[in-house]
């Protein structure tokens, strides 16, 4: 089994500086070296580099849309051609709009993939519904074939179209979704469970529920895409949309181990960690540290041995 880790320092999905640097913060927190201590062959495709766009006006209030589409279309070749060269890939962010090229290389390998969204956000606002016109809140609606006609031709996308069905996504970890998301939430019947699920249901359930949703009727390759948001803001401080109440360190440790369990992951994202963030080195190296925690445990690393 062999494991890729590939960085894209990206930030033009939102307007906080330093989520650029997400990708050295990881590294620096460890990461490599904690993959070569699991039994994997381990491959750094170090960090992609990305062009800003010249005159890359808003376009119905979107940001940087000619920006972010390049560079996820430079990031979905990237992860196509690792995931076809038989690695369990590892994209380190950047911001969250760059699920848009992760997800859709992966899917141009695995058609059949389905997506499991840690976050506090569900970042499926369309152009239209977005409060804030940031992209790393809108990057599941350009994926979703149910959203397809209410989602405009936006300049810098037109290499890409929706691949995932609606049942093949489960969200966990919600607890800020704006209005416009959860109208799509509800019409689209997708599985979520926020951080109120997690209190009364308990995060074994809810992974149990999660699983199945996804995996009973056949078992296909899992695309993990982890917004560190997701924990409580006391254990990672360092990220651009912070929400009180968020997970706790056993929860999402639990979360990944569960994942790993399946045998199924074959990508996934660790996006959102923004070193120049955190009110002190030793936050920024907290949610560092988290973010390498969590990409371990969900390639194999145990509590049990
Ligand atoms: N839903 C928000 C936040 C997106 C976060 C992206 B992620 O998950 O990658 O970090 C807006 C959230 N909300 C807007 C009104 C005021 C409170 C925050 C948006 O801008 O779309
Ligand atoms: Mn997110
Ligand atoms: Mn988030
Ligand atoms: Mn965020």
């Amino acid at each position: 089994q062999s494991v890729a880790v590939l960085g894209a320092p990206f930030s033009r999905g939102q307007k906080r500086g330093g989520v650029e640097h997400g990708p050295k913060a990881i590294r620096d927190a460890g990461l490599l070296e904690r993959l070569s201590g699991l039994d994997y062959a381990v491959h750094d495709f170090g960090d992609l580099s990305f062009h800003h766009v010249e005159k890359d006006e808003p376009y119905m209030d979107v940001k940087f849309p000619r920006t972010v589409g390049a560079a996820n279309k430079t990031l979905s070749g990237a992860v196509s051609r690792a995931v076809g060269a038989g690695h369990t890939l590892v994209m380190l962010g950047g911001d969250h709009s760059l699920a848009i090229g992760s997800v859709a290389g992966h899917a141009q390998q695995c058609p059949d993939l389905c997506l499991i969204w840690v976050d506090a956000h569900a970042d499926i606002n369309t152009p239209m519904s977005s409060p804030s016109g940031n992209l790393h809140g809108q990057p599941v609606a350009f994926m979703l074939k149910e959203l397809q006609d209410k989602m405009p031709d936006i300049p810098g996308f037109s290499w890409t179209k929706p691949f995932l069905s609606s049942r093949d996504l489960v969200y966990i970890g919600l607890r800020d979704v704006d209005p416009g998301e959860y109208q799509i939430l509800k019409d689209l019947n997708i599985q979520y469970f926020t951080m109120r699920d997690i209190d009364r249901l308990g995060i074994q359930r809810v992974m149990e529920v999660s699983l199945d949703h996804l995996l009973s009727r056949k078992q296909r390759p899992i695309h993990l895409s982890f917004d560190v948001d997701a924990f409580d803001p006391s254990l990672a401080p360092a990220t651009g949309t912070p929400v009180n109440g968020g997970l706790t360190y056993r929860e999402g440790i639990y979360i990944t181990e569960e994942i790993h369990n399946t045998g199924l992951l074959s990508v996934m994202d660790l996006v959102e960690v923004n070193p120049m963030l955190g009110a002190t080195r030793q936050a920024v190296e907290a949610t560092a540290s988290l973010a390498v925690d969590v990409i371990a445990s969900s390639l194999g690393q145990t509590r049990e041995a």
